[in-house]
């Protein structure tokens, strides 16, 4: 009897050594670069590698395609780079509520940084970011921070304090990844 292949998306066999990941403002592509220099690895930010494939930024892909549209294009990258990328991987705030990105995390060294909505909306406060154009921006972060929480915490392998200094942030992590190692 011929069996059907499961398809399969193509890859080069190259896995990212870690896969950061987290809320707005948390310091992803920050402790992401940081992290990649400390390994001596490359770096891959997919809200980066999305506006660099698409031509358009973030703002300007919200408001034509709506937030719906945004996801599409974001689990695209996202799955190309997870399967293509073998160095630190930062993700978009917002990736994993996209089933199929949760679902390409899986098997993946995933790092969850845990940043308070004090800390984190101060860092982003003032910045273009479409999620947070409303009234009460400070109560919208917090908001969404908390309703993703669980999400974070549920496709991650380990997660740090990320409202730690990036450098401390990164230490961390080295000393978790050397820690497997063991
Ligand atoms: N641990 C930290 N301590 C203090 N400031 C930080 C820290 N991490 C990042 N920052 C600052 O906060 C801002 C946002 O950081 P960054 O862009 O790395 O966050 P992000 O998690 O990638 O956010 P996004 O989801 O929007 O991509 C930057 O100005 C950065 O310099
Ligand atoms: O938290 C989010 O939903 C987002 C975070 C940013 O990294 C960008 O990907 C975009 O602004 C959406
Ligand atoms: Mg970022």
């Amino acid at each position: 009897m011929t069996q059907t292949p499961t398809p399969t998306r193509p890859t080069t066999g190259r896995r990212p050594a870690a896969v950061l990941i987290g809320f707005m403002g948390a310091g992803k592509s920050t402790v992401g670069r940081l992290l990649a220099d400390r390994l001596g690895v490359d770096f891959v930010d997919t809200d980066i590698e999305l506006v660099r494939r698409t031509g358009r930024s973030i703002p300007e892909i919200f408001s034509s395609d709506g937030v719906d549209g945004f996801r599409t294009i974001e689990e695209n990258v996202v799955t190309d780079v997870l399967d293509n990328h073998s160095g630190v991987v930062s993700l978009g705030g917002g990736a994993v509520t996209t089933a199929g990105v949760r679902d390409a995390l899986t098997g993946h060294r995933v790092v969850y940084l845990r940043v308070s909505a004090e800390r984190g909306y101060e860092r982003v406060s003032g910045t273009d970011r479409p999620l947070l154009d409303t009234e009460d921006p400070a109560a919208r972060y917090a908001e969404l921070l908390a309703e993703r929480t669980d999400t974070y915490s549920s496709v991650c392998s380990f997660e740090v304090d990320a409202d730690a200094a990036p450098e401390a942030v990164a230490d961390a992590i080295v000393t978790e990844l050397a820690r497997e190692l063991m």
